[in-house]
C-alpha cells in the first residue's frame, strides 16, 4: 500500500497539539473537483486563523448573498489539496492508540450526495481511504504485539442492518444483554491478516451489494455502510477496543426531490437516521441525560462506540461547487459541538429539549376531528351558497376558541335564515339575526349545537322558556335547525371514538359536558353580549368581541366588558382575531398530526397513505413529533409546501 509521506503521517496528538479530549471532533473536507466539474468555482470559503494549527476554523458558502452569509465554526477543515493521508495522520492515527487501550472510536463521514464520503473512508487502490490506512496501522501494531484483528462489514438500509460478509446478507439483530451491553446477533466477524486482503474485501463489499428488497432493483440504494475493526487490547485486563468507520448515505433534501413511493420512505429514513446520529452526538457533547440512541438502528448498534469514553470524529464532506444539500448538512453536523446554539440544531433536537407537550389526550383528537368536520361542512355548504367571510370568520372564531357550545355550524338555506329571524325575541337569536341582516342576503343559517341529543335540546329549550329567555318561536326554530346530516356526522364520530374509548372519555360524557356548557352559555348570554342596534354596522365586531381565541378547554368562556371597551379599531380587532384564529387552527392541525388516526391524517391535504404511515411511525418514537409547522419538514414537506397546505385549509373555508 502506498503510504503517505512520513512527515505528514507522524503528526500525532502531541505534535499537532490537537485537542482530542472532546467527545466529538467535527471537521470538514472539501472534495477535489470531479472530472466534469468546473474548477473555477471557489464556493466554500475557509478562514484558518493559525493555518493548519488553528484550534478552530470558520467555513462559509460563497454563493450565499452577503446579507445572509452564515459562518460555521469547525474544529478543522481540510482543503481540496489535502488528501486522505493527511487526514489520517492528524485525525485518525491519534485515535488508534486509544483503541488499543480499550476505548472505542467512531469515524463518521457525512455530507451531501456525491460529496466524497466514500472516497475519504474507503478510498481506492490508488489512494487508500481512512479505513484502509487505519487497518494498515492497526495490523502493524497488532503484529508487533502478536495479536490479531477481526472486521465486520454491515449496511443499514431502511433502518435494517444487514451483514455484508454473509453471502445471504442476513439481517442483524441488535440485542442488549442484562448488563446493558449491545450484541449484534448475526454480524460476522472475520480475521484479517494483511492490508491487501482487507482492501480486496472492502472494495468488493462496496461494489457487490445485493439488493435487499425488490423495490431497489433498478435504483441506486441509499444506505449507510459501516466497518468495525475489533482490536485486541495491549493488556488482557482491558476490553477489546473497536474502531468504527461509517460512510453515511449521502444527504439529500427530500423536500426538493421526488417524494413518491418507496423512494420517499427510503430517503426519509436515511435522513432521519442522519439527524438521529447528529442528535446523539449533540446530546453526548452537551452531556445531556437522555441520549436518543434508540431512535435509529445506526445509533443503537453504535451505542457502545459513541457513548461512555468513546471518541467520535465527525467528518463532513463538502462539494467544492454549489450544493444546496451541503449548506443544509454542514450546520447540522456543526451543531454536534457544544458551542452551537439551539437554533442551529435540527428540529428533532429541539424537540428533545423542547417544552412539555400541551396535548391533552384524546380530547385534542376529538376537537381536531370536529374542527375538521366543521371545515368540511363549510366547504360543502359554501360551494353552492356564497357565505359571507366575515360571518364565517366570526363563527369560526367561536369554534376555534373552544366555544363549541354557542353557535356551532354553518347551515345551508334561506329557510333557516328566516327561521332565525323569527326567533328575534331570544338574545341569542337576536344576535344571530343581526348578523344575518348585516350580511345582506347571505344564505346563512346557524345550526344549533350539533352534539347535543334531542333530550338535551328539549330540556334546554324547556329551561330557557321557563326562564323567559326564549320564545316558543325560538323553540321551534332552534329545534328545526337540527339537521339530519349533522346527526349522521355525530353517529360516525361516535363510532370513531368508541374505538378509542380506552383513551378518551365516553362521548356521552363529552356531550353532556358540551350540553351543559350550552345551557350555561345561553343563560349567561345577556351578561356577556351587548346587543347593538339593528342597523349598527359594528354588529359583527360586537359579536366577535364576545369571543377571544384561546386554547380550547371545553369549558365556557366568559368575556369581560372591558374587553369590548378596550377594542382599538375594528381593523385591529379583526386582525387580532384573525391571528388568533390562524394560531388556533395551526395548533389544532398539529394536534391532529400528533394524535390523529391514519384515516384522519389522510384527510389532511398533502398527506397520503405513505406520509400518514410515516407520521404514525414517528409518533411511536416520539410521543409528540410535531411541535410546530416546521416539523412537517420531517415528513418530507418543504416550507413552501407546508405554507401551501395551510393556505389551502384556510382557503377551503372561504371558497
Ligand atoms: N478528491 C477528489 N478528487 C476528485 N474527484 C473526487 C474526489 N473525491 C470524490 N471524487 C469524485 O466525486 C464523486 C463522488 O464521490 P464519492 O462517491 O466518494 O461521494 P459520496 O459522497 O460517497 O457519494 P454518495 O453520497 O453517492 O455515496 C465520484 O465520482 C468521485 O470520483
Amino acid at each position: 500500500m502506498e503510504t503517505p509521506k512520513p512527515d505528514k503521517l507522524d503528526r500525532t496528538k502531541a505534535d499537532t497539539g490537537l485537542n482530542i479530549s472532546k467527545k466529538a471532533r467535527v471537521i470538514a473536507k472539501i472534495r477535489g473537483f470531479a472530472d466534469l466539474e468546473a474548477e473555477s468555482a471557489n464556493w466554500v470559503c475557509i478562514q484558518k486563523p493559525n493555518g493548519e494549527d488553528s484550534d478552530s476554523v470558520t467555513v462559509s458558502f460563497g454563493e450565499q448573498p452577503s446579507s445572509r452569509k452564515e459562518c460555521y465554526k469547525l474544529d478543522y477543515c481540510y482543503e481540496q489539496n489535502e488528501g486522505n493521508g493527511i487526514i489520517f495522520a492528524r485525525e485518525v492515527k491519534p485515535l488508534i492508540s486509544e483503541v488499543f487501550n480499550g476505548i472505542n472510536a467512531t469515524i463518521v463521514a457525512c455530507g451531501a450526495k456525491g460529496s466524497g464520503k466514500t472516497r475519504v473512508i474507503q478510498g481506492s487502490y490508488e489512494e487508500p481511504g481512512l479505513a484502509a490506512l487505519a487497518v494498515d496501522e492497526i495490523l502493524s501494531i497488532s503484529e508487533k504485539m502478536g495479536k490479531s484483528i477481526t472486521i465486520s462489514f454491515y449496511e443499514i438500509f431502511q433502518d435494517h442492518v444487514y451483514d455484508l460478509l454473509d453471502p445471504k446478507q442476513q439481517e442483524v439483530q441488535i440485542l442488549e444483554n442484562g448488563q446493558g451491553k449491545i450484541q449484534l446477533k448475526g454480524l460476522s466477524q472475520v480475521p484479517v491478516k494483511s492490508i491487501s486482503e482487507f482492501q480486496k474485501l472492502y472494495i468488493s463489499m462496496h461494489n457487490s451489494r445485493k439488493p435487499v428488497q425488490k423495490i431497489t432493483m433498478d435504483l441506486p440504494r441509499r444506505s449507510h455502510k459501516g466497518l468495525i475493526v475489533n482490536v485486541s487490547p495491549v493488556s488482557n485486563f482491558l476490553p477489546t477496543g473497536k474502531m468504527n468507520f461509517v460512510d453515511l448515505a449521502g444527504y439529500q433534501d427530500i423536500r426538493r426531490k421526488s417524494t413518491e413511493g418507496s423512494i420517499f420512505v427510503e430517503n426519509t429514513k436515511v435522513n432521519k437516521s442522519i439527524y438521529t446520529l447528529f442528535n446523539v452526538v449533540y446530546a453526548l457533547n452537551a452531556n445531556e441525560s437522555h441520549v436518543p440512541y434508540r431512535e435509529s438502528k445506526l445509533t443503537r448498534m453504535l451505542q457502545e462506540s459513541l457513548g461512555c469514553k468513546s471518541k467520535i470524529l465527525m467528518l463532513t464532506c463538502l462539494s467544492p461547487s454549489f450544493c444546496q444539500d451541503s449548506m443544509y448538512i454542514l450546520p447540522r453536523s456543526v451543531s454536534t459541538t457544544k458551542t452551537q446554539t439551539g437554533s442551529q440544531m435540527h428540529s428533532s433536537t429541539k424537540k428533545a429539549t423542547g417544552v412539555a407537550s400541551v396535548v391533552k389526550g384524546r380530547y385534542s383528537l376529538k376537537f381536531s376531528v370536529q374542527v375538521r368536520k366543521l371545515f368540511d361542512e363549510a366547504i360543502q355548504s359554501t360551494k353552492s351558497e356564497k357565505m359571507s367571510q366575515k360571518v364565517f370568520t366570526f363563527l369560526l372564531l367561536q369554534w376555534v376558541s373552544g366555544n363549541h357550545s354557542y353557535v356551532n355550524l354553518l347551515g345551508k338555506s334561506d329557510r333557516l335564515k328566516s327561521k332565525i329571524q323569527e326567533s328575534s325575541s331570544s338574545d341569542m337569536a337576536s344576535t344571530i339575526q343581526s348578523l344575518v341582516e348585516e350580511q345582506d342576503d347571505s344564505p346563512l343559517a346557524i345550526v344549533y349545537q350539533q352534539e347535543t341529543t334531542e333530550s338535551d335540546k328539549d330540556s334546554f329549550l324547556h329551561t330557557q322558556e321557563n326562564q323567559g329567555k326564549i320564545t316558543p318561536n325560538a323553540d321551534r326554530s332552534l329545534k328545526d335547525l337540527s339537521l339530519v346530516e349533522e346527526r349522521q356526522i355525530i353517529d360516525k364520530e361516535n363510532n370513531h371514538f368508541l374505538i378509542n374509548k380506552d383513551m378518551s372519555p365516553p362521548l356521552s360524557e363529552r356531550l353532556q359536558e358540551i350540553s351543559n356548557n350550552l345551557k350555561q352559555l345561553i343563560s349567561s348570554t345577556p351578561q356577556c353580549i351587548e346587543i347593538p342596534p339593528k342597523n349598527d354596522t359594528s354588529n359583527i365586531q360586537a359579536c366577535a368581541d364576545i369571543v377571544e381565541p384561546k386554547t380550547p378547554d371545553g369549558s365556557m368562556i366568559v368575556y369581560e366588558k372591558w374587553e369590548i371597551a378596550n377594542m382599538k379599531s375594528p381593523w385591529e380587532t379583526f386582525n387580532m382575531r384573525s391571528s388568533g384564529m390562524k394560531n388556533s387552527l395551526v395548533q389544532e392541525y398539529l394536534k391532529l398530526l400528533n394524535t390523529g388516526g391514519k384515516e384522519d391524517l389522510k384527510r389532511l391535504k398533502g398527506i397520503g397513505e405513505k406520509r400518514a404511515s410515516y407520521i404514525l411511525e414517528l409518533r411511536e418514537e416520539s410521543p409528540e413529533p410535531f411541535k410546530n409547522l416546521d416539523d412537517l419538514k420531517d415528513i418530507g414537506l418543504s416550507a413552501k409546501q407546508i405554507k401551501g397546505m395551510m393556505k389551502k385549509e384556510m382557503e377551503c373555508l372561504f371558497n
